[in-house]
């Protein structure tokens, strides 16, 4: 009689890398909204409608008007009197200003215009820190991990793909609507509500996040572990890329900052959609590991207890990752948030392309993480990936923090390798965790990593938006805005670089000597 043997449906490699595609589509969704207001800070930032014009210059309407006004006083032409109402896409304007001295006439024409939401810098600061609020101070990562240990990968993927739906829709009232002088939680109304839909969503994305590592580590363990995370990653970064690369012109285009957001809302939608997909593979894996348990005489790996939660707390080469993670993240995806502004004003990029320079860093990691993963699956060296990638990371903002090589094309490449730094840590960290905890208590340690994260992910933004209000804007004797010195802000991305740096190379050491095997290849031979 021929002997059947079974097997679990993740020994398909259809089934498996299918079960990632799924999952890491509906992470591109929440990556996509996550960074979708960065490249809109200027705007957010400038008080009523904003002027871009066909050469890619843009100029707040209020000056604008003004300036037209002046023109046409002094030089008695009514006819090309402009008031902000008459702003639209193809009105020329015409108007002089004093250069150096000297007068000199300007002719422009309209290419769009949107408007602008008056916050301040703390308040953008706030706001986009508030994508971690919920999660470090009402602790809710930390219940995401327990929850996911507990309930399982399909109630808890579901739940949290949900919130960032609902978090995406708050987000956008608020920013689609018009409090006037209202206020909540003693900060204006749009403010306040933006972030509450915005750390509703950040709950929602970080408990995703955790669910889809553990889904990865499910149906990738002893196989393509690190290339699976890479990937995940790499779909992850296309949603950021994305974000970068298009949320200014849409904007622009349809004349407000909360289309972008409603696009990345019904991007969720489409998320939420795939993960229950995903939900019924996920039950056909169990049935199939239940089977080959079966088969074996094997019984139930025990679940998860709270108890079991000591074992993750007393080891200190966990609690290295969880700072290498905090410094590292620190250092990136805050960057971002702030990075389309200091193109524009400290390397002279035209606005409607700033947002493109910050983008390459996510382009770029598309393809290097799995690369880097790859690397890791079959020849190792993942503590020293984590060095180099923590050295790169400190040297780029120390060249941006220079006052010197203000030229677009020194920015780009400089981002370039911040791409390469931001594929190697993440490529190389994430696949660690499993060497040094064990499955099941995976889902708590991934959440207490991306707890620790997220409280640099909600305070740096905080306090680099109030740096940027108090140490690193221009003004002139009249009080008004006339540019940035961001030396203030960018030292300190470095220094949170030169941490990671430290810790790495002490992750390397416990490494030694603890045999975690972060050096040694994942894939089994
Ligand atoms: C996989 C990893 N994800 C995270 O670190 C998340 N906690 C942060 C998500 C923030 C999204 N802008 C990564 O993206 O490298």
């Amino acid at each position: 009689m021929k002997e059947t043997i079974q097997k679990r449906l993740s020994d398909s490699k259809t089934a498996r890398w299918t079960a990632l595609f799924i999952v890491s589509f509906t992470m591109m969704c929440g990556y996509f909204l996550t960074d979708v207001m960065s490249p809109l800070e200027n705007l957010l930032t400038t008080k009523g409608q904003v002027v871009y014009f066909t050469d890619d210059t843009s100029m707040p309407a209020d000056s604008l008007v003004a300036k037209v006004n002046y023109f046409s006083s002094e030089e008695m032409l009514s006819n090309s009197l402009l008031t902000v109402e008459q702003l639209e896409e193809g009105s020329k304007v015409q108007y002089y200003e004093m250069q150096n001295g000297a007068q000199t006439q300007t002719e422009k024409t309209i290419s769009s215009v949107a408007r602008g939401e008056g916050w301040s810098s703390t308040e953008y600061g706030f706001f986009s820190g508030a994508y971690g609020l919920i999660n470090v101070f009402l602790l809710m990562l930390f219940f995401g991990g327990v929850i996911l240990d507990k309930m399982g990968i399909r109630f808890t993927g579901m739940m949290s793909s949900g919130l960032m739906f609902m978090g995406a829709l708050i987000k956008w009232y608020a920013l689609s609507s018009d409090f006037g002088d209202a206020q909540l939680f003693g900060m204006d109304m749009q403010v306040a509500l933006a972030s509450l839909g915005f750390a509703i969503f950040g709950m929602g994305a970080e408990i995703t996040g955790i669910t889809a590592s553990k889904v990865i580590v499910k149906w990738f363990a002893g196989k393509e572990l690190a290339l699976a995370m890479g990937l995940q990653v790499a779909m992850a970064r296309i949603g950021t890329a994305v974000a970068l690369a298009v949320s200014l012109p849409v904007a622009r285009w349809m004349g407000d900052v909360s289309y972008p957001v409603l696009f990345g809302a019904i991007l969720l939608c489409v998320g939420f959609a795939s993960y229950m997909i995903y939900c019924v593979m996920d039950r056909k894996e169990d049935a199939s590991a239940a089977a080959v348990r079966m088969e074996n005489g094997e019984t139930e790996e025990e679940g998860f207890k709270l108890s079991d939660l000591k074992l993750i707390f007393c080891s200190k080469g966990f609690w290295l990752i969880n700072l290498l993670c905090l410094m590292f993240y620190a250092g990136v995806f805050p960057f971002l948030k702030f990075a389309t502004k200091l193109m524009i004003y400290k390397y002279d990029v035209p606005e409607s392309f700033a947002g493109l320079i910050p983008a390459l860093l996510p382009f770029g990691t598309i393809l290097l993480t799995p690369v880097f993963g790859s690397l890791y699956d079959r020849i190792g060296r993942g503590a020293t990936l984590m060095i180099i990638g923590s050295v790169m990371l400190t040297v780029v903002h120390v060249l941006f923090a220079l006052p010197v090589m203000n030229y677009w094309w020194f920015a780009v490449i400089v981002m370039i390798v911040l791409g390469i730094a931001f594929s190697l840590v993440p490529s190389a960290m994430w696949p660690s965790v499993p060497k040094i905890i064990p499955m099941k208590q995976l889902g708590s340690a991934y959440a207490t990593i991306f707890y620790i994260q997220n409280i640099g992910l909600t305070m740096v933004p905080w306090l680099i938006g109030w740096v940027i209000e108090h140490f690193a804007t221009l003004r002139n004797e009249a009080g008004v805005i006339v540019g940035y010195d961001y030396t203030a802000p960018m030292v300190i991305f470095a220094v949170f670089g030169l941490c990671a740096i430290l810790i790495s190379t002490l992750l390397r050491v416990e490494d030694s000597k603890k045999h975690y095997g972060l050096e040694e290849a994942n894939m089994k031979k």
